[in-house]
């Protein structure tokens, strides 16, 4: 089961990838969903930050979202309830009294990068668990757009977008960037909450 293997991963060293984890046919839908959301125009710059702090700035993410609600699509939905079968995985093996999942869809158009960050706030640290599901059939390595993942050790790992898979790691932990796309890049990107603690 990927779950098994994903808590097997994050247990060892906190993160994890999945290569096969949407099949063909999800993937292939999630990507029609998230074009179509782009030709209709529902995509909108990404900010940096959170609710009145939030900020474009595209110096430091040049990605367009839309989030990912129930009920929106028969393909977001299949997509929501494995995430959800995630999330009651992760709370049965980790404790980590996550109770909600977000997510939106992400599209990079050509030149887009997202430079090195965590992904949970200063002052909001209920992102836990973060997870990426990549939606780009026949993506070569030379349209860049890898995710870059900086391990212990000074250590770097590229995830090339490739359709299919996804990359779960702790959100408050693990320092990552997109690297520049030549190509439309299309992601799922999902964080795992837990009830936030206000920093006053
Ligand atoms: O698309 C990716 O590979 C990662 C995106 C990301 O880091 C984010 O949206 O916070
Ligand atoms: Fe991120």
């Amino acid at each position: 089961m990927p779950f098994q293997s994903i808590i097997d991963d994050l247990a060892e060293h906190g993160w994890s990838l999945q290569e096969h984890f949407l099949c063909d046919d999800l993937a292939h839908a999630l990507a029609t969903e998230c074009r179509k959301r782009e030709a209709r125009g529902d995509l909108a710059p990404a900010g940096v930050g959170r609710a009145d702090a939030l900020a474009v700035r595209e110096g430091i993410r040049g990605d367009f979202i839309q989030w990912l609600e129930l009920g929106q699509s028969a393909v977001g939905d299949r997509y929501l309830e494995s995430m959800e079968s995630l999330r009651q995985a992760l709370n049965r093996e980790f404790f980590l009294g996550l109770d909600e999942f977000e997510c939106h869809f992400a599209f990079y158009p050509p030149g887009a990068f997202y430079k090195p960050h965590l992904d949970r706030f200063r002052d909001d640290d209920s992102r836990t668990v973060t997870a990426v599901a990549y939606l780009n059939h026949a993506w070569q390595p030379e349209y860049g757009g890898s995710m870059r993942m900086y391990l212990e050790n000074d250590e770097t790992l590229d995830i090339p977008p490739l359709s299919g898979s996804l990359v779960v790691f702790m959100s408050g932990d693990m320092l990552h960037e997109v690297l520049p796309t030549t190509q439309e890049r299309l992601s799922l990107t999902g964080w795992f909450r837990r009830r936030s603690v206000q920093v006053l």
